[in-house]
């Protein structure tokens, strides 16, 4: 992937194909009615390599730039060439090799082109330039230059051992997610699965509850140890949302929408990525259910990964600003283009086993992260070369599928924040996704979404007739807190 960063990413202009995988937001939103189907170079990559695990990443991303960016020409090319050629093995281990993990704290070192890393000289602030990655091993960097914090060793050792072995043995049972692509269903490159409080929510979460347009099949019920985490979790991550709103948030207040209540998990979502090739595109986490300026916390266990976040650009300011003719305007010119190359930098955090991270409120709608494929892994002596990942996520009530709008086609609209375009930065809206989904056609349904100020749903009438007939009729998700009481 360094190979690939390191490198002038080609521009990839002609609008193609977007897809999603289940539970998170594809890399640029549409905005307003119609869909925008243009996809960024990560995400067209993500699709190439699961559909053609067999190919080197440099090789993927040169086909998909002498296919003008089209995922589906690349592919079709790529399935022709490879039926004439000798088969290769499907595990890509070309260009991996094994290095020894390596625990860097206090540092920030910038991966410089031949691969080595090197110190900053000035530690901040610090400033990404496109093409750039700055890669943060401390607490205190990652809080000061994402909207991220991280705690090292959360849990005593051996309590992330067990965690680390119980959900090794679950992930036997985890599956790859599907999105369409065209005419032809793409998986997930790693494995997931959803985890929940009780039985009853096991059918509501495969029967009510919809990611990316579709019912989620692989849902099971949290094990002891992911609940008692769970607590922990939830105490350090209220203790973060304090500090965070003390110490970084305007006047030191929660931000519009971001809910005032404690943060209570009622879902955790884990990830397994075996081997250095898994990954995930980059994306946001889908808003539906998790509302507006959401918080995360997201364990990491096993192999150290590197998770990437950058900043979402709005269009206006990704436009070519050579043009201008007067001092003046290049001076601003320059300023405007200068601002958003840095902003076009990426960020590295280094995630070790045992680490947990916290996605703040400003995470999901103005950044993207990713799990970048990796050159080189170190094994983790429990897990090897695979590194699993709990994101523990508070659904809210007030969005239960019970109550969130419906569009034409039957399937439960999805909630997403445009931040693309400048004149509706920051609007939430109701769209159709089920186009998306395998098997499904979609409908262009569209409505604005309003929000109180600490991001509850305001309803037009007819819904918030629907919200108070129904608000008892039916159980909401059992905090795993409020659960762990009953074990
Ligand atoms: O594996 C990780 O650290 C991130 C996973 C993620 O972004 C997700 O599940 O939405
Ligand atoms: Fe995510």
């Amino acid at each position: 992937m360094e190979a690939f960063l390191a490198r002038k990413k080609p521009r990839l202009s002609q609008p193609q194909a977007r897809s999603d995988r289940a539970g998170v937001t594809p890399s640029n939103e549409s905005e307003g009615a119609s869909a925008d189907t243009e996809e960024s170079t990560d995400i067209k990559l993500a699709m190439l390599i699961s559909l053609h695990p067999e190919i080197k990443q440099d090789e993927l991303l040169d086909i998909l730039a002498s296919c003008d960016g089209s995922v589906e020409e690349a592919s079709s090319l790529l399935s022709t060439k490879n039926s004439a050629a000798p088969t290769r093995s499907k595990k890509r281990t070309a260009g991996v090799s094994l290095g020894i993990q390596s625990s860097l704290s206090s540092h920030i070192l910038t991966k410089s082109e031949d691969g080595s890393l090197r110190p900053m000289k000035e530690i901040k602030p610090l400033t990404t330039k496109k093409g750039q990655t700055i890669h943060l091993y401390s607490p205190e960097d990652v809080a000061a230059n994402t909207p991220c914090t991280i705690i090292h060793n959360f849990l005593p050792p051996e309590e992330a051992n067990t965690l680390l072995k119980e959900l090794l043995d679950e992930s036997e049972h985890f599956s790859r997610y599907e999105f369409q692509l065209f005419n032809r269903t793409v998986q997930s490159p790693h494995t997931a699965c959803v985890y929940v409080s009780t039985p009853e929510e096991y059918q509501q979460q495969t029967k009510e509850y919809t990611y990316g347009g579709t019912y989620r099949a692989n849902v099971r019920q949290a094990t002891p140890q992911l609940r008692s985490t769970s607590r922990k979790v939830q105490q350090a991550v209220n203790e973060e949302i304090q500090n965070r709103i003390k110490n970084v948030y305007p006047d030191g207040k929660k931000l519009k929408f971001q809910s005032p209540k404690p943060w209570r998990p009622n879902a955790a979502f884990v990830n397994c990525y075996d081997g250095p090739t898994e990954s995930v595109g980059y994306h946001a986490d889908e808003l539906t259910y998790l509302g507006p300026h959401p918080v995360i916390g997201s364990l990491s266990l096993g192999v150290e990964r590197e998770f990437r976040v950058r900043r979402i650009i709005p269009r206006d300011e990704d436009e070519d600003q050579s043009s201008s003719s007067s001092p003046r305007k290049d001076a601003k010119s320059a300023k405007k283009s200068t601002a958003h190359a840095d902003a076009q930098g990426q960020i590295s955090i280094h995630l070790p086993h045992n680490s947990l991270l916290v996605m703040h409120a400003e995470m999901q709608e103005e950044w993207k992260h990713a799990i970048t494929p990796a050159q080189t892994i170190s094994p983790h002596p429990i897990s090897g070369n695979r590194r699993i990942n709990i994101t523990y996520r508070w659904y809210r009530e007030s969005l239960n599928p019970r109550f969130t709008p419906r569009c034409r086609c039957g399937t439960h609209a999805i909630l997403r924040c445009s931040q693309r375009k400048q004149e509706s930065r920051g609007r939430y809206m109701w769209m159709c996704y089920a186009g998306f989904a395998p098997g499904k056609q979609g409908c262009s349904f569209f409505q604005w979404a309003e929000f109180d100020d600490d991001g509850n749903p305001v309803w037009d009438q007819k819904q918030e007739q629907k919200h108070v007939e129904s608000v008892d009729a039916a159980p909401g998700l059992a905090h795993f807190s409020a659960s762990q009481s009953s074990q």
